[in-house]
């Protein structure tokens, strides 16, 4: 029962082809009973030739049998390929369903998972869950029919061949039993070690350089080489009672073939049954016996797919974003009052990192946020994006985030975060990610706004040059004006930028520059900023620290007060003079 209330999720994906796929799959799993019982049937013919010197009618019989033995193999053949097919399908949407769940998950949800381990659960785990359609369904159907088949078959050969074979399953179905719970407890623990190897062996080609610099090579090996031992010791000890398993299965087969001509032979030394229906008691003597040791051995062997199916299913429970689909009702946005921020609070668990914010930015200025590292700048940016819950109160537009809709704060805002994240693709992909709808002439437009045509069209394949797995193949400066190139095309109202300048020469800095300046007006701008010299032109300036805001002004009227921001700025400039002397 506990089997069935888990696997009924899993069933829920194989239910819009179940028509087909009930059908093929009982026709696989039913053909085994007739393909053993035309054997049992020919053998009877034969050994009654044999024992009567009737060998035409022999022949005759066997090329009959034979014929029908050849139409079930092709009639298993296509019912295979058709539950096969109604399979992969249900695996499709398994795998589609954990997928899009991890998309519209909460980020910090999705962000306490390690991406290896994500990607065990999405690729192996399915598949191995998806063994529940492939096979266990049709050997569930198949035991079934098997068993009720065979009873009928067997008990009218001789009741008490019946009992005595029937009493013999019933005694192996409960010696098999007992592996269930154990092979649980191994293939769970397997399982969970894959997914630790998979997150070594992640964290080392992410930091493959980085590892090679600082020597940590050797440490990074001394732990994957752990991992690998106890992922071997792990896999072992579930194979192992697998195979133990296995082997018994085969005992038992044995056991019961013998068992059965041991029966059948008496019965038919005592007159009891003909010596024709001795193969058709060995046959389903086996057929009776096998599919009752079956059902503990099938329920035992399925811990793997269910071990994986529960894995799969946490994955597509993750806790999910809430006002994302276009359904949704929208909120009508306002342009007046663009950011309104009052006694914002915030923490990550229970470190508090925001500390009773209060400001204001008019729609069309910039907001520029300065202050230590770790003081919380990006952390306010992420609040306006609407990732977080917050305390107090932080309208963007005139309404309340935390009542709006993020796919309505989605449309609102566009994004470039501090590591500029590119995907697997070209320049212009990249780019064009930012609005859907956007004309070839607006990114072109955009990606020279951003000062990204000036390095584009210098590579052999231009806009089109592939920028590698997360952009690899370009410099730090060229991925962040990729990235501004994106947010610009968006044409959103809010630009909220995060360091955006942090790897782009003197140059491409002034280029940017002189691009916001353009901007402002327009669209509201927030830049978080650590190089004041950036941000003299913001209509606002916060200063943080230690997630409280402490000071707030203008460049000039910040310098004038000659606190916090003044001592930064001074210090700022030393440093530029040290390096120029
Ligand atoms: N996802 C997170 N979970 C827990 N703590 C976090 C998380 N992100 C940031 N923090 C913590 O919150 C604090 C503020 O981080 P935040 O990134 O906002 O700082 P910042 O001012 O932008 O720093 P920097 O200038 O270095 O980018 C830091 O102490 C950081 O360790």
């Amino acid at each position: 029962m506990e089997l069935i209330r888990e696997m009924k999720p899993l069933f829920a994906y194989i239910l819009p082809w179940k028509r087909s796929y009930a059908s093929s799959s009982i026709v696989v799993s039913v053909s085994s009973y007739f393909e053993n019982l035309i054997m049992a049937l020919l053998l009877g013919k034969v050994l009654g030739a044999v024992t009567n010197g009737t060998y035409q009618a022999a022949i005759t019989d066997m090329i009959r049998y034979a014929s029908m033995y050849v139409l079930l193999l092709i009639i298993v053949a296509v019912s295979n390929a058709v539950a096969n097919r109604d399979a992969e399908r249900a695996t499709k949407s398994m795998r589609l369903k954990a997928f899009s769940g991890i998309l519209t998950s909460k980020l910090s949800a999705i962000a306490s998972k390690h991406a290896g381990d994500t990607l065990v659960r999405l690729d192996g785990d399915v598949n191995a869950a998806s063994e529940v359609f492939k096979k266990t369904i049709q050997n569930a159907s198949g035991l079934l029919f098997t068993l009720i088949a065979s009873i009928v078959t067997v008990f009218s050969v001789s009741w008490l061949s019946g009992i005595i074979l029937t009493l013999l399953g019933l005694l192996m179905l409960w010696i098999n039993v007992k592996f269930i719970a154990p092979a649980r407890v191994r293939h769970s623990i397997a399982r969970a070690q894959v997914s630790k190897s998979v997150m070594g062996l992640s964290d080392l080609l992410t930091n493959a350089e980085m590892l090679r610099f600082y020597g940590g090579k050797s440490v990074m090996l001394d732990q994957y080489e752990h991992v690998c031992r106890e992922l071997q010791s792990k896999k072992v000890a579930a194979v192992r009672l697998t195979a133990l398993q296995n082997t018994l299965g085969q005992v038992q087969a044995s056991f019961v073939v013998c068992f059965s001509i041991g029966i059948g032979f008496i019965l038919w030394r005592n007159e009891v049954i003909t010596i024709e229906q001795i193969p058709i008691l060995m046959n389903m003597g086996s057929m009776l016996v096998n599919p009752l040791a079956g059902i503990g051995f099938m329920m035992a062997n399925m811990q793997s797919s269910l071990t994986s199916g529960v894995r799969v299913l946490e994955l597509m429970d993750l806790q999910q974003e809430e006002g994302v689909t276009t359904d949704e009702q929208t909120v009508p946005l306002e342009p007046s009052n663009a950011i309104v921020c009052r006694q914002l609070s915030f923490g990550y668990k229970d470190r508090k990192v925001l500390d009773n914010v209060s400001f204001a930015l008019p729609a069309g200025k910039m907001l520029a946020i300065v202050g230590e590292s770790g003081s919380g700048k990006s952390t306010l940016l992420k609040l306006l994006l609407g990732l977080y819950e917050y305390e107090g109160s932080l309208s963007l537009l005139g309404k309340e985030i935390s009542d709006t809709p993020l796919a309505n704060l989605r449309d609102k805002t566009a994004y470039v975060p501090q590591d500029c994240p590119l995907f697997e693709g070209t320049i212009f992909d990249n780019i064009a990610l930012g609005r859907q709808d956007a004309s070839e002439e607006d990114v072109y437009l955009a990606a020279s706004r951003a000062g990204v045509s000036e390095f584009a069209e210098h590579f052999q394949d231009g806009f089109q040059t592939w920028v590698g797995e997360s952009g690899v193949k370009l410099s730090g400066g060229q991925r962040q004006k990729i990235s501004i190139a994106r947010a610009l095309l968006k044409e959103a109202p809010i630009l909220l930028f995060d360091e955006i300048t942090s790897s782009i020469d003197a140059i491409s800095e002034q280029y940017i520059q002189d691009t916001i300046e353009r901007i402002k007006g327009h669209q509201t701008i927030v830049v978080v900023a650590h190089r004041l010299a950036t941000i003299k032109e913001a209509d606002c300036i916060l200063v943080m620290d230690k997630g409280a805001l402490v000071e707030m002004g203008t460049h000039e009227e910040l310098l004038d007060k000659d606190g916090y921001y003044a001592r930064l700025k001074r210090l700022q400039d030393l440093v530029i003079e040290g390096m120029v002397g």
